[in-house]
């Protein structure tokens, strides 16, 4: 063979020709090492390329709670704080439906001023025959003066009365979501069970609930295709009509802003309001405060609108966002808001299987409230209920708990008032009537269930809330954001 022929490197590696036993030994030892770091440097990165690959898994997180708890206010604050390109794009698609809360809470009045001027119309028994001037000052069986309804009132339902068609019209847009519960056949807290659960029912579940899922996601994808669909087609009418129509919406609502501002200021519609126990300054999507700024045609919602803006959540909603900042800029996340009504609560449980964290919303300002959907039911016990179904369930136990006792504001504003706890909550005793109080109070009633319903011991995280603050909401979610971000960091190192 001729020299020319031998591959340079093959050479180059060769053992030398008069290589000793000694030295053959030492140079296979010497091969043998360097293969062995060789693979473990190949090993090593390969797990580390898995490791990231685990990292980068999406993180997800279910809010759970009762209906008008807060998770979808949640919801918007994360997207507020953390995808805020998709906020602004999405910001002025809130527009009707802040048009539609604003209406109906003034139609909410409208309802109540045409009953209650009927029955002052009647003459009543003192006053059998006597005219409606007359009657005015008749007590009523409350020992109150009888309401004086004057011209100015029927003035007011006369001209307010458009506002109903606009009501119709947002409504019959934005579908069942825009519909609050009246009742439920439903009679727990949590109408799901892990033992009739099979993982095939669970996942048939998941498909139907996230496909008949109808919250303001598929409702604004709705309104968005319709135009789409109407300027692809090149249908100049159809995208006309329904510009006209939002237009026509706004010079409505604009042209009864002085009698929309008048009927909240009235005073005698005030007191037929307080005589009825009716706060609608607490009541989900009030804007009547604000009408002056809203009730123009060329309104545009501000983030604090949008976060106030009442849209109930149908199903089990999926939101996707690529994180913009924080720790975790690039990171997606995917959030779960679902309908927190005691029917709907059946279409969680498929969603348990794979969820890093929980966000549940506990009202804590609701000790005196009842369940819109089951009046007999008091929502703090349903809260409480509900807590502890979901730290016993077993395919939880690893899942993190984060508890937020939501709607600070409206307890303190409802304690500042004089509402006693205890008229309510018997077990709060002789404590003080204050927010430090009962906060601490009813902390401890949630973690004591924790404790005392885990499969598993777990650590307690809870946050006092008004998410409708976005400021300090911001504050929480950061803190949320690393507990969270920790716990998938370990998973990823253990898996
Ligand atoms: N004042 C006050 N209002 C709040 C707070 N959190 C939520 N809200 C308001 O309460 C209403 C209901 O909140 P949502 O976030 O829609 O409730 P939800 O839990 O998603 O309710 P469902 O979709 O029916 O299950 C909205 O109008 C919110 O703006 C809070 O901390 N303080
Ligand atoms: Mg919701």
């Amino acid at each position: 063979m001729n020299t020319a022929d031998i591959d340079p490197l093959t050479l180059a590696i060769a053992p030398p020709p008069n290589e000793t036993a000694q030295e053959r030994a030492e140079r296979e030892y010497a091969e043998a090492e360097a293969l062995r770091i060789s693979n473990e440097i190949d090993e090593q990165l390969r797990r580390e390329k898995e490791g990231e690959k685990k990292k980068k898994r999406p993180v997800k997180l279910l809010l759970l709670g009762q209906s008008e708890s807060g998770k979808t206010a949640t919801l918007k604050n994360f997207q507020l704080t953390y995808a805020k390109r998709e906020w602004m794009a999405e910001r002025n698609n809130w527009r009707a439906v802040i048009f539609l809360n604003l209406v109906r809470n003034v139609n909410y009045i409208l309802d109540m001023l045409t009953r209650e001027m009927a029955a002052a119309s009647l003459p009543s028994p003192e006053y059998v025959g006597s005219s409606d001037e007359s009657s005015e000052d008749v007590q009523l069986s409350s020992g109150k003066p009888r309401l004086k309804f004057k011209e100015k009132h029927r003035l007011l339902k006369l001209r307010l009365g458009p506002l109903r068609r606009i009501q119709t019209d947002l409504e019959r847009r934005f579908g069942a979501t825009a519909l609050e519960p009246q009742s439920t056949s439903v009679m727990t807290a949590a109408p799901f069970s892990e033992s009739e659960e099979s993982e095939s029912n669970r996942r048939v579940l998941k498909e139907f609930s996230i496909n008949s899922s109808n919250g303001w996601k598929s409702a604004f994808e709705k309104i968005r295709a319709m135009r789409a669909a109407a300027r692809a087609d090149g249908d100049a009418a159809a995208v006309r009509r329904i510009q006209d129509s939002d237009d026509e919406i706004a010079d409505v609502i604009a042209g009864c802003r002085d009698d929309m501002k008048a009927i909240w200021e009235d005073s005698t519609v005030r007191e037929m309001l307080s005589r009825s126990k009716t706060r609608l300054e607490d009541s989900a999507g009030f804007f009547i405060n604000d009408v002056e700024r809203i009730a123009v045609s060329n309104y545009e919602p501000t983030d604090d609108d949008v976060i106030r803006a009442r849209l109930r959540t149908l199903g089990v909603q999926e939101y996707k966002f690529i994180f913009e900042l924080g720790r975790t800029v690039g990171q997606e996340w995917r959030l779960y808001d679902v309908g927190g009504t005691r029917s709907s609560r059946a279409a969680w449980y498929p969603y348990f299987d794979d969820v890093n964290a929980i966000i549940f919303l506990a009202p804590i300002s609701c000790f005196d409230e009842k369940l819109a959907e089951d009046r007999r039911v008091n929502r703090l016990e349903d809260s409480f209920l509900l807590w502890r179904s979901v730290c016993a369930c077993k395919l939880l136990s690893r899942t993190q708990l984060i508890l937020f006792l939501n709607k600070c504001d409206l307890l303190q504003a409802k304690l500042q008032r004089g509402v006693r706890i205890r008229d309510s909550v018997p077990s709060f005793g002789d404590r003080r009537n204050e927010i430090s109080a009962a906060t601490r109070y009813f902390q401890q009633h949630f973690r004591e269930i924790l404790k005392q319903y885990s499969p598993v011991q777990r650590t307690f995280f809870v946050h006092l809330t008004s998410v409708i603050d976005t400021r300090s909401t911001a504050a929480t979610l950061g803190a949320v954001e690393e507990s969270i971000l920790r716990d998938h960091l370990r998973r990823a190192d253990l898996m």
